[in-house]
């Protein structure tokens, strides 16, 4: 694994200050960033997310995921802490690319599910890979996680490359009427461990406004 870390800086958001730290992956030439907030050094687990790039869901608004929804909420628990790290990694699309990603949404807007539609272009229904999350920790200082996710299979993942998640947390919010369906695929074929139920919904006037 090739990541070289480059430079740090302050990140103001709304919830916190954090530092940004950024890293080079000298395979790929991918840039992939970290924000932490606090002493994420020493043994006390860190409340943390790993959070898989999603262009539409993180910074265009999409309601067709809940991705953005699901980032907004890690930032803001890591600030009610005070603590925590996001590793924000540049896998789009679980790991097939913005384009594809759109070729698979134009699949899903003719009926596929979103595991279909991948595997329709010749894809893996999950392609993604967590063995750089641990150099950036280690550069971090980070020897253990209470991981914000509902996905069983990346806790598998990243544990078998080596990071000690201590604690699963669930991260279950931004349900809305745009992704109720791909929300109950990945409850039903991607394993995730969720009840639509427990989701907390989008503001309502919201939805409305935007539909
Ligand atoms: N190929 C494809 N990728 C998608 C689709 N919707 C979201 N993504 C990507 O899926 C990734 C996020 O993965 P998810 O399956 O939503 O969630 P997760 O990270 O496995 O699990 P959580 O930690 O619980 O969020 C991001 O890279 C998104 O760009 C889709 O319909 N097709
Ligand atoms: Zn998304």
């Amino acid at each position: 694994m090739t990541i070289r870390f480059i430079a740090a800086s302050r990140l103001p958001t709304p919830w916190a200050t954090f530092t940004l730290h950024g890293f080079e992956d000298e395979a790929t030439g991918k840039d992939h960033v970290a924000l932490t907030l606090g002493d994420v050094s020493g043994e006390a687990p860190v409340l943390g997310r790993v959070h898989s790039e999603c262009l539409t869901g993180d910074a265009l608004f999409s309601m067709r995921c809940d991705c953005g929804y699901q980032l907004q909420e890690a930032l803001k628990r890591i600030a009610g802490e005070g603590r925590g790290v996001l590793l924000y990694l540049r896998q789009e699309g679980r790991g097939i690319g913005l384009l594809n990603k759109i070729r698979a949404y134009h699949l899903q807007d003719n009926g596929a599910d979103t595991v279909e539609a991948n595997e329709r272009l010749g894809f893996g229904a999950d392609m993604r890979r967590y063995d750089l999350c641990v150099p950036m920790l280690d550069h971090l200082g980070v020897q253990a996680l209470r991981l914000m996710t509902n996905n069983p299979r990346k806790v598998d993942a990243l544990t078998r490359d080596g990071v000690n998640v201590t604690q699963r947390v669930p991260l279950t919010t931004g349900i809305n009427p745009h992704n109720e369906g791909y929300l109950a695929t990945k409850a039903g074929k991607l394993g995730h461990m969720m009840a639509l139920g427990d989701f907390t919904p989008v503001n309502r006037v919201d939805v409305e406004r935007k539909s």
